[in-house]
């Protein structure tokens, strides 16, 4: 079965999440049931780089990462768009593992495939109010009980108060997973000058927020490190 694909690239340190700082591979698939406001991969969407999109076996995708990655590598990362919409996705899971890869899926949770099951680190990424979607909190529920719990981490992406407030419902809903906020990036033009700057000042905004809640001890706060070093530039 062929799978949409959008871009390979690395190896570059996993920006966000449960591995962040960890040295991986991306394979970043091609659409998405979801149209976030501040989605920082619209290209994966909405119709702009429909030219890049390649219809591709597992194998070719392997070939393709060991050209990009050469032999610098034993972690892949399968982002999007949403990869949980491809039901083809599992034989790339299986050929990742037996060429000796963990692999590490970013989805929003939106939708349940059998192959989540054989991930090694599960991100799921409801979203928050800003975003203009409403998550059916009921999917997320179920692709949790499928999945062993200590690969899954919940990670939310937090740009305003009612997002915080999104945060604690979810962390408060799901106390057992391990649980990140992510600051949200507005600047997602690469061109925007100061970047860092801005981007550890809402950074220090939502830790000094987290730091005063007793409703939010066991959390991480993370910033998206590859945006602090490279803002939002495609294929890093
Ligand atoms: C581009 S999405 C692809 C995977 C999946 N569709 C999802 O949303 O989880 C990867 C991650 O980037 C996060 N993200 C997208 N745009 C962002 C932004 N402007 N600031 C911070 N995080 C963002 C998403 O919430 C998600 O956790
Ligand atoms: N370096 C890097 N880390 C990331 N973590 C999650 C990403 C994503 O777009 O899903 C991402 C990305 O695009 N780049
Ligand atoms: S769910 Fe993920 S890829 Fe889809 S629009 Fe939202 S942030 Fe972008
Ligand atoms: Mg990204």
């Amino acid at each position: 079965m062929k799978i949409p694909v959008m871009e390979v690239f690395g190896p570059t340190i996993q920006g966000e999440g449960m591995v962040i700082g960890r040295k991986t591979m991306f394979v970043r698939t091609a659409g998405c049931d979801f149209r976030c406001s501040w989605c920082d991969s619209k290209f994966t969407w909405d119709g702009t780089a429909k030219d890049d999109i390649r219809m591709m076996t597992a194998e070719d995708i392997m070939n393709e990462l060991k050209a990009v990655g050469g032999d610098c590598f034993d972690h892949v990362t399968i982002s999007g768009g949403n990869p949980a919409l491809i039901k083809g996705l599992s034989s790339l899971v299986t050929l990742l593992h037996a060429e000796g890869c963990e692999v590490a899926l970013e989805t929003q949770g939106s939708k349940f495939q059998d192959w989540m099951t054989d991930i090694n680190q599960l991100t799921l990424s409801p979203k928050p109010p800003s975003s203009g979607m409403v998550h059916n909190l009921a999917v997320l529920d179920s692709i949790i009980n499928q999945v062993n719990k200590e690969r899954i981490s919940l990670k939310v992406v937090v740009f305003d108060d009612a997002d915080y407030a999104f945060a604690r419902t979810i962390h408060q809903r799901y106390p057992e997973l391990k649980f990140y906020l992510q600051v949200g990036n507005p600047y997602l033009d690469e061109t925007v000058s100061n970047h860092t700057e801005k981007l550890l000042e809402r950074y220090e905004e939502l830790i000094d927020r987290v730091m005063d809640d007793h409703q939010m001890n066991s959390v991480f706060v993370t910033p998206q490190l590859h945006t602090l070093l490279w803002s939002n530039k495609k294929g890093v």
